[in-house]
């Protein structure tokens, strides 16, 4: 195959070639990425066993050379390093306290967001807003008051940005909004892998209030410890982004979540949700869940055979790349009915429990450590958001605009928002 560019354009021209690459070759099949062999697989009952790896790259994509096969967590070829970390991770992020703690933390950063939006007069349904960047800014914040206890204001400096006239003024806080800005801004055009390998639990290590933040450290110095903030302010955008861009199109899902938002936390629109609340929505879970399988987050994902292995009757070698074809298991009907649907319910029953079907944290030792939080987070914004206001797409026909660089991540969307009138009477 020549022009591989492809893979880093577009999520759908990726989806459409994992699907027509499949087509053609069947649920295996091999591709030279320069000289490197990697085996794709496309069947959730082939990846069983190479889940179970917990090396993700083989030694032959030079990451030596640019310094990070021993760093941090995601591209971190010393297994007994990668281990260490992943088990200060299920004691931190991975515990509920984490998901305790982000709860009243997003619900008063979201107030902030919504009085902004009152200044700014989006509220009535008429005025166009690019949800995504409000949203990255939110992501943004929250997780930096989470790990440190600091506040970098990101939404009133975006705010001000597009509303000079009436500037709100910025308390006083250690991080420039030059530098904020430029730190929210490019990373989702860097190079992904940024945001991964770097990662480091130093942060967690620490206790929240204590650190030292200074400008240095968003501008890259201390890149170990801030790319966790990235990390989840990217994930949860795109999620939330995925999901804005769906219910639109899907009325009667949008309802249920209403329903069910009724029946955990109420009607009244500015009640406190808790973290308790979050664990009943399951409905909300299930939607969420639906958008990661058909907005696969990372489409494809890299597994290294540790000794050889034997897939589908082929045999293979110890260090063998294998790339793990996840956003064609999620479409493949062997596994999901009418997979190009999008149908929330599919999680409520029993379609998709089954071993690596659904990976939309990945799998194995190497799955996400962040996905309680994770989860927990797109919940309450779920609630925040769909409990009050009415979302509307300014353009419902247009192909929602997203890229593919690692993961898969949209970059723009209109939307005109509008805040609902007489919850209590619709129900
Ligand atoms: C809805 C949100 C999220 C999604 C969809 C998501 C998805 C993923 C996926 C698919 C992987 C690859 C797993 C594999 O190879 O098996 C991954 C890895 C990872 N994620 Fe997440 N993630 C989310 C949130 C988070 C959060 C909030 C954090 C941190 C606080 C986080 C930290 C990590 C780390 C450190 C890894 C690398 C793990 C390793 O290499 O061992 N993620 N994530």
């Amino acid at each position: 195959m020549v022009g591989n560019l492809n893979f880093t354009l577009d999520t759908f021209i990726l989806r459409k070639l994992a699907q027509e690459l499949r087509k053609k070759y069947g649920d295996i099949y091999e591709i030279y990425l320069g000289s490197t062999r990697t085996i794709w697989l496309n069947r959730a009952d082939m990846v069983d066993e190479i889940m179970l790896s917990n090396n993700r790259l083989a030694e032959n994509f030079n990451l030596d050379e640019i310094g990070v096969s021993d760093k941090g967590v995601l591209l971190n070829r010393n297994l007994d390093d990668v281990m260490y970390h992943r088990k200060i991770f299920d004691k931190t992020i991975l515990t509920s306290q984490f998901g305790k703690n982000i709860t009243p933390i997003t619900q008063s950063l979201f107030k902030e967001l919504e009085s902004l939006w009152k200044n700014y007069g989006c509220l009535e349904g008429d005025k166009e807003i690019d949800i995504l960047l409000w949203m990255e800014r939110l992501g943004f914040e929250c997780m930096l008051k989470l790990f440190t206890n600091f506040r970098a204001y990101a939404l009133i400096n975006y705010y001000n940005f597009l509303n000079p006239k009436q500037k709100v003024i910025v308390p006083e806080n250690p991080l420039s909004p030059i530098v904020t800005e430029g730190f929210i801004k490019n990373l989702p055009n860097f190079f992904f892998i940024i945001h991964h390998f770097f990662f480091s639990v130093k942060c967690l290590l620490r206790a929240p209030g204590k650190r030292k933040i200074t400008n240095n450290y968003l501008r890259g110095k201390d890149w170990l410890d801030s790319n966790i903030m990235n990390l989840i302010k990217l994930r949860k955008s795109q999620i939330e982004n995925y999901s804005i861009d769906e219910l639109p199109h899907h009325p009667e899902v949008l309802q249920q979540i209403r329903e069910e938002l009724t029946n955990v936390i109420g009607t009244k629109e500015d009640s406190e949700i808790t973290f308790e609340d979050l664990n009943k929505l399951k409905y909300c879970k299930a939607v969420i869940t639906e958008v990661g399988r058909l907005h696969t987050f990372i489409p494809i994902n890299g597994r290294v055979s540790l000794k050889s292995v034997v897939i589908d009757n082929y045999k293979f070698p110890a260090n063998q790349q294998f790339i793990i074809n996840a956003a064609a298991i999620h479409l493949d009907p062997k596994n999901w009915n009418n997979p190009e649907e999008f149908d929330p319910s599919r999680f409520l029953s029993s379609d998709g429990d089954s071993k690596n079907t659904l990976m939309m944290f990945g799998g194995g030792p190497r799955t996400c450590p962040g996905r309680n939080l994770g989860m927990t987070q797109l919940k309450i914004l779920m609630a925040l958001i769909y409990r009050k206001y009415d979302i509307e797409l300014v353009d419902p026909t247009a192909q929602i605009k997203s890229k593919y660089s690692f993961i898969n991540q949209c970059y723009e969307m209109k939307v005109k928002i509008k805040q609902r009138r007489n919850i209590e009477k619709e129900f």
